[in-house]
């Protein structure tokens, strides 16, 4: 009687420790302080279990989702962690517990995020969905084929900035703008638009800057923005080295590229490069309408500076007097433009804003109308109905 096998409590899952090897998850990003955000979580009561292994989410589906893992990758359901909260449901770039002894494995936990693309009607009151989750560096690609639209560059940069990631601007299909003139002016423009952002021109026709791009965003995760036919995939495909994702070119009435895109949505940068992650989900590419007011104080900093000088605090830069804002514009350190987006782009954000709390005080009192009829409701039952006169 001593087969050890057969015998179910003579096998403590700690009798089998798992060799503790994570360094397959070097390349996707892993390093000490999420190796501490995992231990932690692996030792909460809540998610406490035999066996678990840190996982990357590289994919997503309806209740299930892919992982890189240090055994390999795993499918694994994610139902145990699916709250109420819909910003914590898990998404791409996301770092998990994973029980992968479960037939099938699941997701025992999720890492708290460092940084998180949400994408809201409105403001933090309403509910939001994560696109992506843990990214560093916010790639908003550009192309310099048709004229550059700052006042959408500008748009762009507010919802990187909102993330939490640091933004680069890329300005791709350099090599259609061969004169350095002009080129050195959309430069110089992008830059005025852009505080505090690298700005490169990059061609994946010659080759001109992916070097520079490919340094900006070593060794981080690097999610791709940008309008559809900005050259991202072509971007993705110069990162990595190879055809990842598939570009194909195919006539159609604006000959743009359409992109079959892979199952995989989270891929590894070439080591000798530096290394690093690219995230390139769909939900991501066709960015609506965010709650990018966090980010608005970033992509306008040298307004946001400017008012600190104003006479009144709540000076709203329009005809007021001592402004420093109008001032600089007056005096030509400030364009105009610059301050026209900035009051377009609070604007937009203060009616988002406006429509959900219209929507949360419809809610309120349709709440407020059910208890009220709840309440005559028992009222009558305890008086008995009501004589008719
Ligand atoms: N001349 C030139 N053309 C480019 C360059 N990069 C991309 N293109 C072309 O631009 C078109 C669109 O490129 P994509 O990479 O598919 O653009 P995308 O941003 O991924 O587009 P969506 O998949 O619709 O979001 C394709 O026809 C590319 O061949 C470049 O550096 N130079
Ligand atoms: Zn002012």
């Amino acid at each position: 009687m001593s087969h050890p096998s057969s015998h179910p409590s003579s096998q403590p899952s700690s009798a089998t420790p798992r060799p503790r090897d994570f360094s397959a998850l070097a390349a996707y990003g892993w390093d000490t302080a999420w190796e501490a955000a995992y231990d932690d979580a692996c030792a909460r009561p809540a998610t406490a279990g035999p066996d678990p292994v840190p996982g990357r989410v590289v994919r997503v589906d309806r209740g299930q989702c892919d992982l890189v893992t240090p055994l390999g990758t795993l499918r694994a359901d994610t139902e145990f962690v699916v709250p109420r909260d819909p910003l914590r449901v898990v998404c791409t770039g996301d770092w998990a517990v994973v029980d992968a002894t479960g037939n099938p494995p699941y997701v025992r936990a999720l890492l708290p995020r460092r940084t998180a693309f949400v994408r809201s009607t409105s403001s933090k009151r309403s509910e939001g969905q994560v696109l992506a989750a843990n990214v560093e560096h916010a790639l908003i690609a550009v192309s310099l084929a048709a004229e550059v639209d700052l006042g959408r560059i500008e748009r762009f940069l507010s919802l990187a900035w909102s993330s939490g990631a640091q933004p680069v601007l890329v300005l791709t299909k350099a090599d259609l703008v061969p004169d350095e003139t002009t080129r050195s002016h959309l430069l110089a423009d992008a830059a005025t638009s852009a505080p505090g952002v690298p700005v490169l021109a990059v061609s994946a026709e010659t080759g001109e800057g992916v070097d520079e791009l490919a340094a900006a965003v070593a060794g981080g995760t690097t999610a791709l923005l940008g309008q559809s036919g900005a050259g991202k995939s072509t971007l993705a495909n110069a990162l990595l080295g190879r055809a990842a994702q598939t570009v194909r070119t195919v006539r159609d009435r604006d000959h743009k590229g359409r992109h079959t895109t892979t199952t995989r949505n989270l891929l590894p940068l070439p080591a000798e490069r530096g290394g690093g992650v690219l995230i390139d989900t769909p939900g991501l590419r066709g960015v609506g309408l965010w709650d990018a007011e966090d980010g608005l104080g970033h992509t306008f900093a040298e307004i946001e500076e400017l008012a600190a000088d104003c006479r009144f605090a709540d000076c709203a830069h329009v005809a007021e007097p001592g402004c420093a804002v109008l001032a600089a514009v007056e005096s030509g350190t400030l364009p105009e433009r610059r301050l026209d987006s900035y009051r377009k782009l609070l604007r937009e954000n203060a009616r988002l804003a406006a429509r959900t709390d219209a929507r949360l005080r419809a809610e309120q009192h349709r709440e407020a109308k059910q208890r009220q009829a709840l309440g005559r409701h028992m009222m009558e039952r305890k008086r008995g109905p009501r004589r008719r006169s």
